[in-house]
């Protein structure tokens, strides 16, 4: 489904600000995997979501979605096949525009240019019936401008209009982490159900350890530039916070430096 091969990237070769970013990266991911990626500051883990989305090339390697390098592919296919959701609520949705009118315009990309944006009938009913499973009453507030929701519910309507033409990978850049604790358990929850539901394959760095070993059946830990651990779903499902920090530290030999780090 996602392969990585020998990935490589460098940020300012050959001068006094050269920096690694990402060593022979070599990851593969079967369908319908959801992997939590956690990291140190610095560690590669945006760049890596950057270069598996098309929008950065590696200096080094190659990136295979269903067999097919993604930057060879047009940019209406890769808005296709790879689906995102940033940190950041106000990333993913145009303020100014309806609710109704950005599921219209998820529900176009990557179809062919002359699909109609506008709002029909029909496809007010299936946006009605998509936002009621978000469970949060967006679906009552269909001309609501988006600029005038929450932090919280503007994130849950991202991750409906991230997913919602099935995309091949989703790709969940601590999408939570912006969130107060409450908001962020509800995105969470309504993560792990359309992930569940949809049979997704993911990818999501996150900075809550407890969260990165609740979700998902695959942990990746990331140092300097590297994958140094691995952590499949039967080991995962018996670990603890302490151990996963425990294990990184004797791997990396040093402690997790994470500034926004979440133990749980
Ligand atoms: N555009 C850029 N120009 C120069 N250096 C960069 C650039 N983007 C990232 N880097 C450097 O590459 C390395 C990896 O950065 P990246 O942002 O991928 O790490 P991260 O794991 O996402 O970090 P954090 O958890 O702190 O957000 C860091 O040393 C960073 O300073």
């Amino acid at each position: 489904m996602l392969e990585l091969s020998q990935v490589s990237k460098l940020f300012n070769p050959g001068t006094a600000d050269e920096k690694i970013a990402l060593t022979d990266i070599r990851l593969k991911l079967a369908p319908g995997d959801f992997v939590t990626v956690i990291g140190s500051n610095g560690a590669g883990k945006s760049t890596l979501m950057n270069i598996i989305s098309g929008v950065m090339k590696p200096d080094y390697g190659e990136v295979l979605i269903e067999g097919k390098p993604i930057h060879a592919l047009p940019e209406f296919q890769r808005s296709r096949w790879i689906g995102r959701v940033f940190q950041d609520p106000m990333a993913g949705t145009a303020p100014r525009m309806t609710i109704e009118e950005n599921l219209a315009m998820a529900y176009a990309r990557g179809k062919p240019r002359g699909f109609r944006l506008g709002v029909n009938r029909s496809k007010r009913a299936m946006f009605r019936e998509q936002l009621q499973r978000l469970g949060i009453g967006l679906e009552n507030r269909l001309r609501a401008k988006v600029g005038l929701l929450s932090g919280g519910e503007r994130q849950a309507l991202s991750l409906l209009m991230a997913t919602f033409t099935k995309p091949q990978i989703l790709l969940l850049d601590e999408h939570t982490a912006a969130l107060d604790p409450a908001r962020a358990e509800l995105i969470t929850r309504l993560t792990d159900q359309i992930v569940r539901d949809l049979g997704l394959t993911t990818l999501m760095v996150t900075h809550n350890m407890e969260q990165a070993i609740r979700l998902g059946n695959r942990l990746i830990m990331m140092d300097k530039g590297r994958i140094i651990l691995d952590i499949p779903e039967e080991r995962k499902r018996h670990l603890t916070v302490e151990q996963l920090l425990g294990e990184f530290e004797q791997i990396s030999g040093h402690q997790l430096s994470d500034d926004r780090i979440v133990l749980g």
